[in-house]
């Protein structure tokens, strides 16, 4: 379980706290949502979780023991706290995709077999095994993304953090996103998803974290969260359209859009 005991962070170039008084119980086994307007701190939070920035007070903890910030801890983190940046280039080093995904297990020295084995597991997770045989520079922004998911999938850590998975893509690339989120989930995994998409996280969150201004203003369940027209005014968010749906026409509160299609 990964966790956040009373943290507040400002950068070295500017004196503002960026984040104050986090305390955040990413449970294991589900999915959580970070919303927030720009610059609420999400980004800054994930940084927090991977360790690679160090709260000036409270603690980062994995599984009940306070982050440690050496090299081999951090490498040990890594292996069960793993993350998705927004921006594929940022992940993406290897114009041979199958090598690029591989690479973090080879850097292990981990068995070639069992490196391919893996290697194929991501792939077909996020099915991307119909143009893994391509240079990276020729596949879409979509699909580097799929591979970007993969890259972080295969070192198979328990827990996976998600910055902004379906921004930039078309409706048919966000759908396949949901969709390998979907089996992310499925195969037990802890997901924190950051993302302005407030209808995916809406779809796909069992909880939500909702910061502004670098505080929290709440954390819970993913419907009581959206029911609270103020508080998701005062956060400068809108509220997901079936949640809308619910309060303006007085419909069930769907939680699916094929749920609502369905009805
Ligand atoms: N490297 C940095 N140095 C100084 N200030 C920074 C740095 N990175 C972010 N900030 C500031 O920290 C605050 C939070 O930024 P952060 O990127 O964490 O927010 P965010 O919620 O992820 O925003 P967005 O939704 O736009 O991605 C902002 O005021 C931003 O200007």
């Amino acid at each position: 379980m990964l966790l956040t005991k009373r943290i507040s962070f400002k950068y070295e170039q500017n004196n503002q706290w960026v984040l104050e008084d986090i305390s955040l119980t990413l449970a294991a086994g589900k999915v959580t949502g970070l919303i927030g307007a720009n610059g609420s701190g999400k980004s800054t939070l994930f940084m927090l979780l991977l360790g690679i920035l160090k709260p000036n007070t409270g603690e980062v903890c994995w599984d009940g023991q306070p982050l440690s910030y050496h090299k081999e801890a951090l490498y040990q983190l890594r292996q069960n706290v793993s993350i998705v940046f927004q921006d594929p280039d940022q992940q993406i080093f290897y114009t041979d995709i199958r090598s690029d995904i591989a690479f973090a297990l080879r850097n292990l020295g981990m068995d070639e077999e069992e490196v391919l084995r893996r290697v194929d597991n991501a792939l077909t997770l996020v099915d991307a095994q119909h143009f893994a045989d391509q240079p990276i520079q020729y596949l879409s922004y979509g699909q580097k993304k799929r591979v970007a998911i993969a890259g972080a999938l295969v070192l198979d850590a328990p827990c996976i953090l998600l910055d902004e998975p379906t921004a930039g893509l078309d409706p048919l690339g966000r759908q396949q996103i949901i969709e390998i989120l979907q089996r992310i989930v499925a195969e037990g995994k802890q997901v924190v998803i950051s993302s302005h998409d407030i209808d995916l996280i809406y779809q796909v969150c069992d909880e939500v974290s909702v910061l502004h201004k670098g505080r929290l203003l709440t954390s819970g369940d993913t419907q009581q969260v959206f029911l609270q027209t103020e508080l998701i005014k005062q956060a400068g968010l809108v509220q997901p359209w079936l949640v809308r749906l619910h309060l303006e026409k007085e419909l069930p509160l769907y939680r699916r859009e094929q749920d609502f299609l369905g009805s």
